[in-house]
């Protein structure tokens, strides 16, 4: 999509649900005052709007126009003998984390590995319902562990309150509605301001926040008829599952997605596992949002920091691409069938995760001085 004008933000904004917090709300070249003299690889970030792309280009699976572009299912024959074939190609091509482990470490010796995790379908296994894609408590444990030698964020889709009261460790880094809604203890964050002693907000999406009510409340009303249609306000954003809807009605949800946001024409779809998504027609994403994270938290420098992004969904191709681009960083894919991505490595399961992060965790108890720098 073409870049469209700059974007300035509106005034510093209270948020509601954040006592002791100041909103970032920063004009388009938005990254507290970078220093790029030592060349690091996540460098300049701004907030753009960007053209909306038309709905046969999100959905067109859905709707049987044609393909979805990025990380589909790479098509393959139904023997059995092809699929083990195009499941080892794909293995060659995105080797297993845990067979590569040795290599992955070998690549962080002497650096700092920071850690950036999606949340569903990564740390807790899908579900029918969004509501109880729990995660378990020995992912808990592992992730609780890992973030104890790895400063690790958690980069999700949903609105951020929810993904914490899902995760529960005050620990780690937050950011919802695929990075549009950031979290950071000023502690952590570069700029030593005045603000300092108070955690800071950033949401570029902020002067969507009335429009996103009004949009929650249009699908909620043109699914309602739908047996199984689900509407979920991610605050920054809107999910609308039909994982739960009849397979001959899908083409029905995104038609009547479509229809709706024809009076939103500031909002765009993109698409997720089995749900349309429904946010802001800004330039900014989950790459955005990792390099916002790695700047903020003065991990940006490509020497000493190794980035490690784990996520499924295509949602997190943006993050995965940020760090392939960059040259800065692994993108590990979480699928069991083969799929095109710009991830380095794969893990096929939130099991698999877990135990790569416990991999992490002993690796690091046994030679934390040679391991880290600090
Ligand atoms: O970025 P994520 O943390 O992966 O969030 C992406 C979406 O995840 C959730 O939906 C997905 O998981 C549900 C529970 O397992 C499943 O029922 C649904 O079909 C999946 O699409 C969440 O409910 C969405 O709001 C997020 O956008």
């Amino acid at each position: 999509a073409a870049s469209g004008p700059r974007h300035a933000y509106a005034a510093v904004m209270p948020d509601p649900v954040a006592k002791s917090q100041t909103v970032l709300a920063l004009p388009s070249n938005m990254v507290p005052s970078l220093d790029t003299s030592k060349g690091h690889h996540c460098s300049s970030l701004s907030v753009t709007y960007i053209n909306r792309p038309k709905l046969v280009e999100v959905v067109g699976g859905l709707l049987g126009v044609r393909k979805l572009s990025s990380t589909c299912a790479i098509p393959y024959k139904h023997s059995a003998s092809d699929e083990v074939a195009a499941n080892n190609a794909w293995l060659e091509k995105l080797p297993s984390a845990l067979a590569s482990f040795d290599q992955i470490i070998a690549s962080a010796q002497g650096k700092k590995i920071a850690l950036f995790l999606d949340y569903d379908g990564t740390l807790s296994p899908i579900v029918n319902d969004p509501e109880k894609a729990f995660m378990s408590p020995e992912m808990r444990a592992a992730v609780k562990n890992v973030a104890k030698f790895c400063p690790t964020a958690i980069v999700s889709g949903r609105f951020r309150d929810k993904v914490f009261e899902f995760v529960k460790l005050k620990e780690l880094y937050y950011a919802g509605s695929h990075g549009m809604d950031i979290l950071i203890s000023s502690a952590d964050s570069k700029s030593k301001t005045k603000d300092d002693g108070q955690a800071k907000l950033f949401q570029p999406a902020s002067e969507f926040l009335p429009m996103i009510i009004e949009v929650n409340k249009s699908l909620v009303e043109a699914t309602r008829s739908i047996k199984g249609a689900n509407v979920e306000n991610n605050k920054f954003c809107v999910s609308v599952h039909y994982r739960n809807v009849d397979k001959k009605d899908w083409k029905l949800v995104a038609q009547l997605v479509d229809n709706v946001l024809k009076d939103f024409p500031r909002l765009k779809l993109t698409t997720g596992r089995k749900v349309l998504e429904v946010r802001p027609v800004i330039d900014w994403d989950k790459g955005k949002a990792v390099e916002f994270l790695l700047q903020s938290l003065r991990l940006d420098d490509p020497e000493s920091v190794l980035p490690i992004y784990i996520g499924d969904d295509r949602t997190d191709e943006d993050a995965f691409k940020v760090l392939r681009e960059r040259n800065c960083g692994y993108g590990i894919l979480v699928s069991q069938v083969p799929k095109e991505t710009e991830a380095f490595y794969s893990l096929t399961s939130p099991s698999e995760v877990m135990e790569f992060l416990n991999s992490l965790v002993r690796w690091k108890e046994q030679s934390p001085r040679i391991n880290d720098e600090e």
